[in-house]
């Protein structure tokens, strides 16, 4: 009998099963003998026009303060909320597309609060039962095998107002702008290991929820917030206690404050008389973004006493099996499918997929009048490229090389755009119009130097021309030995009068170049080949990139040695 007792005390003993024993403890060199646990709050506002319990619109950072609000975002009495449906079915998109336990009945919950930026004292809640319980997100990052995160639940939450201080004429301002948005906290398991895997979870989250069109996810924002949770233990001892560090609006903060955390808590238990059973005081802290610094807002022993309760106004969200099917059956192609897809049918390297799918990640829709192809994200755009033109007389379009599509988009085009300080959200270059101009320097039309310059011409003067007539007005077509086959028939007689014309002005270049260079020539005619690439660079040069080298060469073989 105190044998089984004595067994049952060991077994409650036991640290609760924290740790994802399916991931082998990999030790770090920056704390060696030391285990990092990390685990995230997650807020994202939801992306809906109008806020969680009233009519309100929502609003965007830079609107004139006080401009939405309802008299119930302002908590005047007897004032009560109506559950915006469609903030319901925007959260549900992110719990499915986080394989969540989407919860049949949840209800809302008061945690009383004292604060300005809080006009009715408490916020609503779901802190008894979330509609969204243990989920799942795997992570992957570049060289690494990816792992999964648990997600223990999301909860539907409102935003509170936001606060100004001015320090000269000591006053705050209130804005109740954001006061009752909706919010969806999504609550991480502590399965994070490490402040990178901590970054890649929040970029992989961040990308799931954009991807869904629940949440902006934008940290600048503040559309999405994490409050992130620290503890280390020495290697092979129970989790530490943790400490949550409140309000994170980067991932590079995110990651310094966990950086400094761990220090912070290293050296406590480190420099403790019995390391034994020496730990960390349970805090909420903050982040000091000047100094890198974690600093103390409040311990355990100050947390305020939030008397939670069932919100009266609120009856239970029922959720029927029919409504999370829809939900399931609208939702697009989820991030990992994404990239699965991507290397499987494009057979795209890893490190392609990586910069299409960081654009997308980090996507912001802009709205400048016009809704252009690039609107529709990188990956969208490099498919369309890949699908190809429609060729005359074929019912089905002839498909581009899809290395070759992903180098013109990956090298050329989001690195000119980056030169010139713009996203991709800003290329104003058609699918059609881009495709063409791969075609034109795949079929020799056009030289890929004088592509790169096209490219450059073109996003620096928007306008709806067919590449080709771009091209030719620029003069840019190549100067080649034989008439290329031209890319559109449209354009076919003008570019074949072209390129008679471009074979003819190769013909007067490398010319010149021999009456330039006879010592060269001479030397050339001796045997002496090697020479021959001084001339061939003289051409290039005159032709302005225009020329292909290899055709410069065998021309000029032809005129210097065919004809002694
Ligand atoms: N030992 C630990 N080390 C690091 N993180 C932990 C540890 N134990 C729990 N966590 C993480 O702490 C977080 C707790 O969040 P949760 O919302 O459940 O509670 P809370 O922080 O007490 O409440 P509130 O929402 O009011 O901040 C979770 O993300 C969880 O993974
Ligand atoms: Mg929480
Ligand atoms: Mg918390």
């Amino acid at each position: 009998m105190l044998r089984h007792l004595c067994q049952c005390r060991a077994r409650s003993l036991q640290p609760r099963r924290l740790f994802h024993d399916v991931r082998v403890y990999k030790e770090d060199r920056r704390w060696p003998g030391w285990q990092v646990v990390v685990g995230i709050e997650t807020h994202a506002q939801i992306k809906a026009r109008r806020k969680l319990f009233s009519e309100s619109l929502t609003s965007d950072p830079g609107e004139i303060p006080n401009t939405h609000v309802t008299l119930f975002d302002a908590a005047f009495p007897g004032t009560l909320p109506t559950l915006n449906q469609k903030c319901v079915d925007l959260a549900l998109r992110a719990a499915v597309a986080l394989e969540c336990n989407i919860q049949a009945r949840s209800s809302f919950d008061r945690k009383h609060y004292f604060y300005s930026d809080l006009p009715s004292g408490y916020q609503i809640t779901q802190q008894y039962a979330p509609i969204a319980l243990s989920g799942k997100l795997n992570i992957s990052r570049p060289g690494s095998p990816t792992f999964p995160v648990r997600i223990k639940q999301i909860q539907l939450e409102q935003d509170t107002a936001k606060s100004t201080f001015n320090p000269r004429t000591r006053t705050s301002y209130i804005d109740l702008n954001r006061a009752g948005t909706g919010l969806m906290e999504i609550v991480s398991e502590p399965d994070l290991r490490s402040p990178e895997e901590a970054g890649a979870y929040v970029r992989t989250l961040q990308a799931v929820l954009r991807a869904v069109g629940s949440s902006d996810g934008n940290m600048e924002q503040g559309s999405l917030r994490c409050d992130v949770n620290v503890s280390v233990n020495r290697v092979g001892r129970p989790p530490g206690t943790r400490c949550e560090i409140k309000n994170l609006n980067s991932v590079r903060f995110m990651m310094a404050a966990i950086i400094h955390e761990i220090s912070r808590q290293r050296t406590i238990l480190e420099s403790a008389p019995n390391p034994d059973t020496a730990t960390v005081p349970q805090e909420t802290r903050g982040f000091d973004e000047h100094r890198f610094e974690t600093y103390r807002l409040r311990s355990k022993e100050d947390a305020p006493d939030y008397r939670y309760m069932p919100d009266p106004n609120l009856g239970v969200l029922v959720l029927n099996q029919d409504r999370i099917l829809k939900i399931r059956e609208t939702l697009p192609e989820l991030p990992w499918d994404t990239r699965k897809r991507l290397s499987d049918e494009y057979g795209l390297s890893q490190r392609d997929v990586d910069v299409l799918l960081a654009v997308d990640s980090g996507r912001e829709v802009k709205y400048d009048g016009e809704i252009g192809d690039a609107d529709a994200g990188a990956v969208a755009y490099f498919d369309r490229l890949c699908a190809g033109r429609a060729t005359p007389g074929s019912s089905s379009p002839e498909r581009r090389d899809p290395k070759v599509v992903v180098n013109w988009m990956t090298h050329e085009l989001l690195g000119q755009l980056a030169a010139r300080k713009e996203s991709f959200a800003d290329n104003h270059l058609s699918v059609e119009q881009m495709g063409q101009l791969i075609d034109l320097v795949q079929n020799k039309t056009i030289t890929g130097t004088s592509g790169k310059i096209l490219l450059r011409q073109m996003l620096a003067n928007p306008s709806r021309t067919p590449t080709e007539q771009v091209a030719q007005e620029l003069q840019l077509i190549a100067l080649s030995q034989r008439s290329s086959s031209p890319s559109s028939p449209s354009a076919s007689a003008s570019i074949s009068t072209t390129t008679d014309d471009a074979s003819s002005e190769l013909r007067a270049l490398c010319g010149d170049a021999i009456v330039a260079l006879p010592d060269e020539v001479a030397a050339v005619r001796k045997g002496n080949k090697n020479v021959l690439n001084k001339i061939v660079g003289h051409v290039m040069k005159d032709s302005r990139g225009r020329a292909d080298a290899k055709a410069v060469r065998a021309l000029l073989e032809e005129l210097i040695l065919k004809q002694q």
